[in-house]
């Protein structure tokens, strides 16, 4: 039963596409739960329907069968006007509009909303391109002269400028190199931190989930086969698990001694 800490709530979930002979199931039977202030990361093999699941949480697509909740309303009911103010988006690429510069670019969502006054909205868009690390030199750049760090960055920015309670991020490092990557995963775990952000990630990166995630579910065979610390869920026996956790990389961030950051500080 979901409770005033239930962020989002998913039941009986199945998403076919097609139908007869090429119908293709992406999800069957799916349950879960995520809870305020968590930072789960869903992880799967490709095509296991990350993506498919991140959409139908946004509102943006329905699935075939079952429920999904969203801050205690159907996620159907997300999508159009005001979204933003409940779920940000961090696009896999940024997204950015190339034809508008950093500043217009975060401002987008609260312009479109036509509520505030233009020299408010650059205001808030201006407190959020310095909550996302970036400079004031930085707004008036054109997304064709940003590093790929400071894409995301922007990205970033603009998936706050509405002060949603819930972030979803797809594949938040990928392409970054491993410093940059660093920076972000500090920058977002800061920012969960100040803002109570409940944060869904997908991820390929164990370095990232080893950096950030508070939980690990794993989509595999439909649903998801399992959720836990990423230590609990990589000791579940599956062929996708084994798959993910072996080889080096693993082994390192396994090895990781926790982030003291994270540990309860003593007064
Ligand atoms: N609109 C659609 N119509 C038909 N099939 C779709 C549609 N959207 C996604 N699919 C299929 O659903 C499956 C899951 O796609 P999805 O993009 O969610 O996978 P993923 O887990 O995010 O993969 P990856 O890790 O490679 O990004 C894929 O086989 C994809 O081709």
């Amino acid at each position: 039963m979901a409770d005033a800490d239930t962020i989002i709530e998913i039941r009986d979930l199945a998403t076919v596409f097609g139908q007869g002979d090429s119908a293709f199931t992406v999800h069957d039977q799916l349950q879960l739960t995520v809870r305020r202030g968590e930072i789960l990361a869903l992880v799967g093999g490709s095509g296991t329907g990350k993506t498919v699941l991140l959409r139908h949480i946004l509102g943006l697509t329905r699935p075939t069968r079952g429920s999904v909740t969203v801050l205690g309303r159907p996620a159907a009911e997300l999508g159009g006007e005001g979204a933003s103010a409940r779920v940000g988006m961090l696009f896999q690429h940024g997204a950015l509009y190339s034809a508008f510069n950093v500043l217009d670019n975060i401002a987008f969502a609260l312009r479109e909303l036509g509520t505030l006054p233009p020299a408010l909205v650059q205001d808030v868009a201006m407190v959020k391109l310095r909550l996302a690390g970036l400079k004031a030199e930085h707004a008036t750049r054109m997304p064709a002269d940003l590093s790929g760090g400071m894409i995301k960055r922007v990205a970033l920015a603009r998936a706050l400028i509405m002060d949603p309670p819930l972030l979803l991020l797809d594949e938040p490092t990928a392409g970054l190199d491993p410093f940059s990557s660093d920076e972000f995963c500090e920058l977002l775990r800061e920012l969960h931190a100040a803002l109570g952000l409940t944060v869904i990630m997908v991820t390929h990166d164990l370095d990232t989930l080893f950096a950030l995630s508070t939980r690990v579910a794993v989509l595999a065979d439909r649903h998801v086969i399992t959720s836990g610390t990423a230590q609990q869920v990589a000791q579940f026996d599956h062929p996708f698990i084994h798959h993910y956790f072996a080889g080096e990389r693993g082994r390192r961030a396994m090895a990781q001694p926790p982030d003291p950051a994270a540990a309860p500080q003593e007064a």
